[in-house]
């Protein structure tokens, strides 16, 4: 195994979209991204929004999300104002109000904002929505008050996604952000009587500061709260790119086989404790959304990461959002400024995007499987790009026991898990031709 982990352990893409962002090209240009969602929109289909919401009380070192960082509460009513009115340019330009299957706040911290202009935005977006929408929030305990469980309760926010980390305190300390257990164990209580279909922690693993031992302590802590969901997520360090990743000492983190060990320790903990390995990070209880959607073979992969239903619209609003039109994808301004100066010229806040081609489409189809349903169905071969150089890297997987080929069909086996962005990036042409420098983190 340790073999495998110096081959294979190297920089790579997480593919929560194909292509990854670094290698988008052709741009839709604003008439041709309306003109795709018009295309691609249907009432019975509907779609999914994701709301960006940039700004933080405090910086976490680790953290890799665009975001804003203010104590300065103030600005959020004229942001509200930016997204509702993007809402609305979408709505002028498409010529309908779409009907919304779902939203989803993502930040930075969507409970910076105050539970009145929550709600506000999530009526305005919502005008239209089907009777089995589902929203969803990603909150920060250290700023969540019982007002915004109520909000979330009123309007339809089912699923809450709470960002945990590591509860040692030294850990906290390195990487700047202190939260209790008490804190977190008084919250979820709070939600588990308003009875929330899924309570998810975000976990990671390669923090500065942590060992065996610290992590056995933050998992025997998250066992007795028992979320539905949780995300174990590798630390991705990337201080060349990400500025504030620098503020860490780079002695403190643990590294190679001992980050590994960490992994496989949380894993080990995770499954005694009743979790399934759902798809890359994710673990749940055998009564939760995703782990049914594997079961049934329904589990889906957008921007967000997984998901039990998907649209085949999503569409992002905020500095930074990403949307997915199915022939397309665009994504925002990631600068507040940019993102201000044109919503407010009422102009679409895009900026960059990519246009799919066919062999666009047939990757995406595989990576999508491999990542969701651990095997991929080629159908025609002639359609894999450098198909010679494929079944090459696909072969020598096969002698490293990693995965099981048939002529038409890639089954990644136990060994494999670990390894799916690996393969994944076997298939990925663009990877292929062209690696970026420091634009990935490493795939271990
Ligand atoms: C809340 C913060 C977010 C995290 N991930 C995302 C958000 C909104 C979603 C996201 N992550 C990446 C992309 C780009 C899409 C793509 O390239 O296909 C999006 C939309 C990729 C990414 N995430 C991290 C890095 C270093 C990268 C770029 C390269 C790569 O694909 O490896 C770091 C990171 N940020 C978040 C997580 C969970 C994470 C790594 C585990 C939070
Ligand atoms: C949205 C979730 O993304 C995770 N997150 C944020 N930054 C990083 C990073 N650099 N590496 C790994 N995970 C990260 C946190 O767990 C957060 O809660
Ligand atoms: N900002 C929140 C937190 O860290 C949500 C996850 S990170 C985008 O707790
Ligand atoms: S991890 Fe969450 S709270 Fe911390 S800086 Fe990033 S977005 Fe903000």
């Amino acid at each position: 195994m340790s073999d495998l982990l110096a081959k294979y352990n190297r920089q790579g893409p997480r593919y929560t979209s194909y292509p990854p962002v670094p290698f988008w090209k052709n741009a839709p240009s604003e008439s041709e991204w309306i003109n795709h969602l018009k295309v691609i929109y249907n009432d019975e289909e509907g779609m999914d929004l994701y709301v960006h919401i940039p700004f933080c009380e405090k910086l976490c070192y680790y953290c890799g999300c665009n975001r804003i960082v203010t104590k300065n509460h103030s600005v959020q009513d004229n942001f509200v104002e930016l997204l509702m009115t993007e809402w609305r340019l979408y709505c002028t330009r498409l010529g309908f109000i779409p009907k919304i299957n779902s939203l989803h706040f993502g930040g930075g911290t969507p409970t910076f904002l105050t539970p009145e202009n929550l709600e506000k935005l999530i009526i305005e977006l919502t005008k239209n929505k089907k009777e089995t929408f589902t929203g969803s929030i990603e909150i920060d305990p250290r700023n969540t008050t019982i007002e915004h469980l109520d909000c979330f309760k009123r309007n339809g926010i089912k699923r809450v996604s709470l960002g945990i980390q590591d509860f040692d305190p030294d850990v906290q300390k390195a990487i700047n952000r202190a939260q209790s257990f008490e804190m977190v164990e008084t919250l979820v209580n709070e939600m588990r009587l308003r009875e929330f279909e899924s309570i998810n922690f975000d976990v990671i693993y390669g923090l500065p500061k942590q060992t065996r031992a610290t992590i056995t302590e933050t998992f025997r802590l998250i066992r007795k709260l028992k979320p539905d969901l949780i995300a174990y997520y590798s630390y991705a360090h990337l201080p060349e790119r990400l500025k504030n990743q620098r503020l860490i000492n780079s002695a403190d983190l643990p590294e190679g086989s001992e980050k590994q060990a960490l992994y496989d320790l949380g894993k080990e903990l995770l499954a005694e404790d009743g979790y399934a390995d759902v798809g890359m990070d994710h673990f749940a209880l055998p009564h939760n959304f995703l782990f049914k959607a594997k079961d049934s073979n329904r589990l889906h992969r957008n921007f967000m990461g997984y998901v039990d239903k998907k649209s085949p619209i999503l569409l992002g609003l905020g500095p930074s959002s990403i949307s997915d039109s199915s022939l397309s994808f665009a994504q925002n301004e990631k600068g507040m400024n940019e993102y201000e100066i044109k919503i407010k010229s009422n102009q679409l806040a895009i900026n960059h995007g990519h246009t799919h081609d066919e062999n666009d489409l047939n990757v995406q189809k595989i990576i999508l499987s491999l990542m969701c349903r651990n095997e991929s169905s080629f159908g025609e071969i002639e359609q894999i790009p450098y198909w010679d150089e494929v079944k090459t890297d696909l072969s020598s997987m096969e002698e490293d026991g990693m995965i099981k080929l048939d002529d038409y069909k890639v089954i990644v086996l136990p060994l494999g898990r670990k390894f799916i962005r690996n393969i994944a990036m076997v298939f990925d042409f663009y990877f292929r031709e062209k690696m970026p420098a420091e634009k990935f983190s490493r795939t271990i």
